[in-house]
């Protein structure tokens, strides 16, 4: 039942879609259907699957208790950064990972599948069944290192989850995961991918299968199909996908009247590849200076200060995110989300209407509305972001994907249980893990952790050892410079380095893969700002760095013709 390794073209200058070929090495690195690598081993009550109980026994708190407690709807405001910012980290997200809730046929699809080595295992979310969110997660086993780059799995080890996307930044929102996928998506014309028009702008098509995908009132309403499942989700999610998509035509163009010789392969792989690097650059270089710290980001090596190519590709590296990055320290960032999205009508930013985020999940619809794409444009980089907290908006809390009815599901429930059924090790050795001093009453968690903070720890868990990692490390003071405590900026720290080392064709490569010095230098003055400016016809002001406030005073709104933009003659041949 093993995936077979593809043959490798060395010469190759393009990324595959699922990721193979990468590594040259092990040219299963990174594809979709592998389990999350580890930052610690697992930790199951039976050692296989079943999650841990308290350390005297007992069960612990439920997670929608949790969630009520550690986690109430107090609408506090980010002093600086901006809703997109919280957008650009889902996008990120979505681009490194997603939990497989199904199995593939070979595996986990339930106790009787063909591979006896798979089975699933039910979630339970939460306690009332009002607001449950129970699936079915597919569970396989972890990979020894000898068999990893076949895909094997070993028996008697603890579960692993496995992501069911690529674990490669590589825009795959936009141009799916796999080349089946990817074919799907193309126009086979011009290099361009499938757009439908209406209103005078361009949409993603529909997704073929809408009542799988959406929420959809009214059937003749639009569900769209993009490089990735969820890209429905929520409007300002389906903001950045329809921006990206609308990018790559947008160079298409761009480069077909420069290079009139280019036939559609080579126009949509050199668009593909600079829509790439645009995306790696604004993730790297914008956004995650602003998470974690840019000094953190330096020290690390997971940004340099050069006009120069960074040559650091370590083929030892595997792909694979880090289980704890993805369903622990990343989603801390669900609290910046807030409940209502501001859409502003005009140029200057004078006002606005708005929207309840819970009435439009799983329904794209909205956009396409009047002026609505461009007012959430310019309503994502003015207003301000939810402070980054404990406190979380009840639209995710309470209403989330409620669809018609009158409540939905409890996001941080779903990330504390997470947290349970993928056996994270305790909060306490995953701060020995990251140089902090483990504790051994709840007193000595006093140096990260605020008083008032460390009360509620103590009324949610009845040992010090019982903190779970989720939980801890969100209630963590942030580091200097940072958005997140020390615990959560260490794993994500971690996750960014192992994202960039490992990519082969990462944007800043030199070679025959690589952009030429000249190229690079220009993907270099991409913006969130530009993206958007390019991307809404009715956006024609913006400030120049997006996920910053803007005012009178600074960080001024300007003509997005005056903003940096990428000059595309370096591509003419
Ligand atoms: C309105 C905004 C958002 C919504 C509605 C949302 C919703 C969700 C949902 C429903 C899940 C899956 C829950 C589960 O079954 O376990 C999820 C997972 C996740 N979210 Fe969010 N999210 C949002 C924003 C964000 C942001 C801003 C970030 C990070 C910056 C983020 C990071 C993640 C990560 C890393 C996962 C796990 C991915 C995986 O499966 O490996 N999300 N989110």
């Amino acid at each position: 039942n093993c995936p077979e390794a593809p043959k490798c073209d060395k010469g190759y200058l393009y990324r595959s879609f699922d990721g193979t070929c990468n590594n040259l090495g092990y040219p299963l690195y990174g594809k979709p259907d592998l389990t999350y690598d580890r930052l610690l081993k697992a930790n199951y009550d039976d050692g296989i699957s079943t999650p841990y109980k308290a350390k005297d026994g007992g069960p612990l708190t439920p997670a929608r208790t949790i969630s009520n407690k550690l986690y109430p709807d107090i609408p506090l405001k980010d002093p600086i950064w901006t809703l997109i910012l919280m957008q650009y980290g889902q996008i990120v997200a979505h681009d490194l990972s997603n939990i497989k809730q199904e199995g593939p046929d070979n595996c986990c699809t339930n106790e009787t599948s063909k591979n006896p080595k798979c089975f699933a295992i039910e979630v339970p979310f939460d306690i009332t069944d009002r607001m449950s969110l129970a699936g079915i997660k597919c569970i396989s086993f972890i990979r020894t290192t000898t068999d990893r780059d076949q895909g094997c799995y070993t028996e008697n080890e603890p579960v692993e989850q496995v992501s069911d996307v690529n674990s490669i930044l590589d825009l795959s929102v936009t141009y799916g995961n796999s080349l089946a996928k990817s074919q799907e998506l193309r126009t086979g014309l011009g290099g361009k991918l499938k757009v439908e028009n209406r209103n005078e702008q361009d949409w993603p098509p529909r997704d073929p299968t809408p009542t799988k995908t959406c929420f959809l009132p009214n059937t003749e309403e639009a569900c769209y199909l993009t490089g990735d499942k969820r890209g429905n989700q929520n409007l300002q999610l389906t903001v950045l996908q329809v921006a990206y998509l609308r990018e790559h035509n947008r160079v298409c163009d761009i480069l077909a009247e420069l290079n009139p010789h280019w036939d559609d392969e080579k126009l949509f792989q050199e668009a593909r590849k600079i829509c790439i690097g645009q995306h790696q650059y604004v993730s790297y270089y914008e956004m995650l200076p602003i998470f974690l710290g840019r000094d953190n980001l330096l020290n690390y090596k997971i940004i340099y200060d050069t006009d120069d190519f960074v040559d650091d590709y370590d083929s030892s590296v595997n792909p694979a995110v880090y289980n704890e990055h993805a369903n622990a320290a990343n989603r801390y960032f669900h609290s910046n989300i807030e409940g209502y999205l501001k859409l502003y009508s005009d140029k200057f930013r004078l006002s606005y209407s708005s929207v309840r985020l819970s009435n439009w999940f799983d329904r794209p619809s909205f956009l396409e509305e009047g002026d609505n794409f461009g007012g959430l444009c310019r309503g994502l980089t003015t207003q301000l972001e939810s402070n980054v907290d404990t406190f979380h908006t009840s639209e995710i809390t309470q209403y989330l994907f409620k669809k018609a009815k009158t409540f939905g599901k409890d996001m941080k429930a779903a990330d504390v249980q997470r947290n349970r059924d993928h056996g994270f090790r305790s909060y306490n050795d995953y701060r020995e893990l990251c140089g902090l001093k483990r504790a051994t009453k709840f007193s000595d968690l006093s140096g990260e952790i605020n008083e008032l903070a460390i009360i509620l720890l103590q009324k949610l868990y009845k040992s010090v050892d019982d903190i779970e990692l989720t939980t801890g490390g969100s209630v963590e003071n942030h580091v200097q410079g940072a958005l997140a405590g020390p615990t959560f900026v260490c794993i994500m720290l971690k996750q960014f380095s192992k994202t960039r080392l490992s990519d082969r064709f990462w944007f800043e490569r030199s070679g025959k893969t690589g952009f030429t010095l000249d190229q690079l230098n220009e993907i270099r003055k991409a913006s969130i700002s530009r993206l958007l400016c390019d991307n809404s016809p009715t956006t024609d002001y913006m400030q120049p760095e997006g996920f910053k406030y803007t005012s009178i005073f600074g960080n001024k709104l300007q003509d997005c013709n005056t903003l940096p933009s990428i000059n595309y003659t370096k591509w003419k041949e």
